[in-house]
C-alpha cells in the first residue's frame, strides 16, 4: 500500500516536472523560433562598452539582426561576433556614409559612442566632446529611423526605433537627443531612454552584500511561523539622474527588507553614487565601466525588446521625459510596452533621508538638462 502510494507520488512528481520542463522548452522555443524579427543597432560598437554589448546582444534570442556601427574597427568586431552560432545575423558598418544603412529598419538603437572619463574628471567634463557626437548620431537617427515618434509614420520605413542612450553625461545627452528629434519633427518621448540600469545593478549588488542575501537568486523567506513573507529577487529602485548626487537609490523600498542602520544606508547611497568613479579610479586612466555597463545595457535593451514584443509587466528604471517631479527629465521606474514607455511610475513612499536627497539633486539635474537643451539649440 505504502509502496504504491510512493510510486504514485513519484509518478505525479515526474509528470509535473516533465510538464514544467516542457513549458520551459516551449518558452525557449518561442523566443528562438517564433519571436518576431527585431533589429538592434549599436552605435559605438567597437568601443570598450560596444564590444561586450555586441557580444551580449548576439546571445539574445530576441534579436534577429544585429547592426554594429562605429567610426573605426567595426568590420573586425562584426566578423568576430558573427562566428557565434546564435539566431541573429550580424553586419558591421564603418564611417558616417554607412550610418544610414546601419540604422535602416532598426527597432532598438543603443548608443555607447563617445569618450569615457579619466580619474579626476566628472561626467560633465565629457560634455564638450560627447554632446557633438550624440547630436550628430541623433540627427542621423531622426533621418533614417523617421518613425521615432512621428505621429504619421513614414511610408518609406516601418521602423519604430527606441533609443537607449548610454553616452555621458546622460543627464544632458538625453535632453540633447530630445531637442534634435523635436527639431526634426520626429520626437516621441515614449521612445527615448537614458540608460541608468548600471546604477540599479550596483545598488542591488552593494545592498545584497550589506543585507547578506544572495544577489542573483530568486528565493523564499519565511517568518518565524514558517509562512512565506518574501519571494523574489533583490531589487532597489534608483531614481533621479546619472551623475553623483543625482543618482538616488531608494533603499527604503529595497527587497527583501533588511534592518540596516542609518549609517549603513548613507554609506550604501554614497557607494552607489560613486560607483562609476570607483571603476574609473581602479582603471587608472584606461577608461570607465565597460563590462558591467555592457551587462546593464544588454539588460535594458532586452527589457525594451520584451516590451515591444508584448510581454506584460516589464518594469525597469530609466531616465525619461517625466512629470514625476517638476524636472522635464527624471529617472524612475518605467513600464515598457509595444510603444516604448507605457507608463512612467511614481516614486512611491520615500524616507526622510531620500526626500532630502531628492531636493538636493534637483538643482544639479536641472542645470544639466538646461545645458543639453541649450547646446542642441545653439549648435
Ligand atoms: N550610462 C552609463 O551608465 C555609462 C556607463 C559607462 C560608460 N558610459 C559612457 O559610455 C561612453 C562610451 O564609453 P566606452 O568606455 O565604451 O568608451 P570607448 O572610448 O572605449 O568607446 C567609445 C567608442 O565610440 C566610438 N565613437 C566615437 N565617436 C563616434 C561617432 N561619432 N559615431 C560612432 N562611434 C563613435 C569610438 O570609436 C569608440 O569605439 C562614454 O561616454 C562613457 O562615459 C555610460
Ligand atoms: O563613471 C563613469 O564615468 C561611467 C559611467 O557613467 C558609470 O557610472 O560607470
Amino acid at each position: 500500500m505504502r509502496s504504491s502510494m510512493i510510486r504514485s507520488v513519484k509518478s505525479a512528481i515526474a509528470r509535473s516536472s516533465s510538464a514544467a520542463a516542457g513549458a520551459q522548452i516551449q518558452r525557449r522555443g518561442f523566443s528562438v523560433t517564433s519571436a518576431p524579427e527585431r533589429k538592434v543597432a549599436v552605435l559605438g560598437a567597437a568601443g570598450g562598452i560596444g564590444q561586450p554589448l555586441a557580444l551580449l546582444m548576439k546571445l539574445n534570442p530576441l534579436v534577429s539582426h544585429l547592426s554594429l556601427y562605429d567610426i573605426a574597427a567595426t568590420p573586425g568586431v562584426a566578423a568576430d561576433v558573427s562566428h557565434i552560432n546564435t539566431r541573429s545575423e550580424v553586419k558591421g558598418y564603418v564611417g558616417e556614409e554607412n550610418l544610414g544603412q546601419a540604422l535602416e529598419g532598426v527597432d532598438v538603437v543603443i548608443i555607447p559612442a563617445g569618450v569615457p572619463r579619466k580619474p579626476g574628471m566628472t561626467r560633465d567634463d565629457l560634455f564638450n566632446i560627447n554632446a557633438g557626437i550624440v547630436k550628430s548620431l541623433c540627427t542621423a537617427i531622426a533621418k533614417y529611423c523617421p518613425n521615432v515618434g512621428v505621429a504619421f509614420p513614414s511610408l518609406l520605413s516601418s521602423s519604430t526605433a527606441l533609443v537607449n542612450m548610454i553616452s555621458n553625461p546622460v543627464n544632458s545627452t538625453v535632453p540633447i537627443a530630445a531637442e534634435v528629434f523635436k527639431k526634426a519633427g520626429t520626437y516621441d518621448e515614449k521612445k527615448l531612454f537614458g540608460v541608468t540600469t548600471l546604477d540599479v545593478v550596483r545598488a542591488k549588488t552593494f545592498y545584497a552584500g550589506k543585507a547578506k542575501v544572495p544577489v542573483a537568486e530568486t528565493y523564499l523567506r519565511c517568518n518565524p511561523t514558517w509562512r512565506i513573507v518574501f519571494c523574489g529577487e533583490v531589487n532597489v529602485p534608483v531614481v533621479g539622474g546619472h551623475a553623483g548626487i543625482t543618482i538616488l537609490p531608494l533603499f527604503s523600498q529595497a527587497t527583501p527588507q533588511a534592518n540596516l542602520s542609518a549609517e549603513e544606508i548613507t554609506a550604501l547611497t554614497k557607494r552607489t553614487q560613486d560607483g562609476g568613479t570607483e571603476v574609473v579610479e581602479a582603471k587608472a586612466g584606461k577608461g570607465s565601466a565597460t563590462l558591467s555597463m555592457a551587462y546593464a545595457g544588454a539588460l535594458f535593451a532586452d527589457a525594451c525588446l520584451k516590451g515591444l514584443n508584448g510581454v506584460p509587466d516589464v518594469v525597469e528604471c530609466s531616465y525619461v521625459q517625466s512629470t514625476v517631479t517638476e524636472l522635464p527629465f527624471f529617472a524612475s521606474k518605467v513600464r515598457l510596452g509595444k510603444n516604448g514607455v507605457e507608463e512612467v511610475l511614481g516614486l512611491g513612499p520615500l524616507s526622510d533621508y531620500e526626500k532630502e536627497g531628492l531636493e538636493k539633486l534637483k538643482p544639479e539635474l536641472k542645470a544639466s538638462i538646461e545645458k543639453g537643451i541649450k547646446f542642441a539649440n545653439d549648435n
